[in-house]
């Protein structure tokens, strides 16, 4: 539904052309959400806005619904952005006109009769779920109803693609909540292909299929959410999965292995479990098979996507022979393990 193919893109700056988008490449395939990650300044809005044209590419090729993008102007540009809707970080509201008369508006725009545009505005208050406020105006809404009106404007015109530029930034948590999930029923029941930027892996992990991390202008890494999030490789993607699924060890702990030397005795290594593996009692069985002494230093059982993903650090005490046939089975059944250090026997666990 979306292909972009080698977009550059320069700004002049005050010592010559600056590179904001350096190469991209992505296909985004029809009923898809994909989620464009990155940190202030990647060049995320810039990446959404070169799909409707509101920034002409320096160079490279932008199809959508198999039509290129960047050849098209005037009338041909404005029929081809009736296809995709687009939602912001602040909503974009006109203050003087209501809920309705806002939603009214891109149908107002392309000549719609009026008896067709009151059907459509209805039905698609009734979709965002706003049916009661039709009649108020943007400063008597919540942000939450706000973007729901935006939503509403932006899927008149019956698009089938969504731009959402952080369309969540400005709302508190529980309004994000249910404006993603208002995303996701929107995607499954009209069938929407939804391309959003944001700088919350949350969200992403929230609505997206998939996903690609944007750094200084490059895709750094992409792929399906679930791969990204339980094994992330680039440094950009692995410190915002960081954010959300806590990683990181406890400050005590690290500080301890640091200084440990590597002949210490005791082993300390994460276990990873995802998929059909995180319903499996594979540890005790290890524990049993190998007689090692466990102590556990952190767990978290996160859910992505549906799938449970989890991670179990310990500290394992027993022979080098013992310890090591013990990471063999662990991997024998298909767990990933990490090995993050030694500790002294002698020293206490900290939990
Ligand atoms: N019209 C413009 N003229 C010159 N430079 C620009 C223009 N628009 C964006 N830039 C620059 O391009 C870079 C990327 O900006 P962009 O807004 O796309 O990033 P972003 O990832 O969306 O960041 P943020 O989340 O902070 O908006 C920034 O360095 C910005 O200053």
């Amino acid at each position: 539904m979306i292909s972009i193919q080698n977009l550059r893109k320069l700004f002049p700056g005050p010592d010559g052309p600056v590179t904001v988008l350096n190469g991209i490449s992505l296909e985004i395939a029809q009923g898809e959400t994909f989620g464009i990650i990155g940190r202030s300044g990647a060049g995320k809005s810039t990446l959404v806005r070169c799909v409707n044209m509101l920034e002409r590419p320096t160079t490279g090729n932008i199809r959508v619904a198999a039509r290129e993008m960047t050849t098209l102007n005037g009338a041909a540009l404005g029929e081809a952005r009736r296809g995709i809707g687009m939602i912001f970080q602040h909503f974009n509201l006109l203050s003087s006109r209501t809920a309705a008369q806002n939603i009214a508006l891109p149908l107002e725009l392309i000549g719609h009769p009026r008896g067709e545009i009151a059907r459509r505005v209805d039905e698609m208050l009734a979709l965002v779920g706003l049916s009661e406020r039709r009649d108020a105006y943007p400063a008597q809404l919540s942000g939450g109803q706000k973007q729901r009106v935006g939503i509403a404007r932006a899927l008149a015109t019956k698009p089938s693609v969504l731009l959402c530029d952080e369309a969540t930034s400005a709302l508190d948590p529980e309004t994000t909540k249910q404006i993603l999930a208002l995303l996701k029923e929107i995607n499954r029941s009209l069938g929407l292909t939804i391309m959003l930027i944001t700088h919350e892996m949350e969200v992403v992990r929230e609505v997206a299929d998939r996903v690609a991390v944007l750094d200084h202008g490059e895709v750094v890494e992409s792929g399906r959410v679930f791969d990204v999030f339980t094994d992330p490789r680039h440094p950009v993607s692995r410190s915002f999965v960081g954010e959300v699924l806590n990683r990181e060890l406890p400050e005590a702990l690290a500080s301890r292995m640091h200084q440990s030397p590597s002949s210490a005795e005791h082993l300390v290594f994460r276990i990873i479990f995802t998929g059909p593996s995180a319903n499996q009692p594979i540890v005790s069985e290890m524990v049993r098979r190998f007689g090692l002494s466990f102590n556990i230093l952190q767990g978290h059982v996160d859910y992505i996507q549906g799938s449970p993903y989890g991670t179990l650090t310990v500290e394992a005490s027993g022979t080098e022979q013992a310890k090591q046939s013990a990471l063999d089975f662990l991997r024998l059944n298909n767990l990933k393990v990490e090995i993050l250090g030694r500790v002294p026997a002698t020293d206490r666990a900290v939990a």
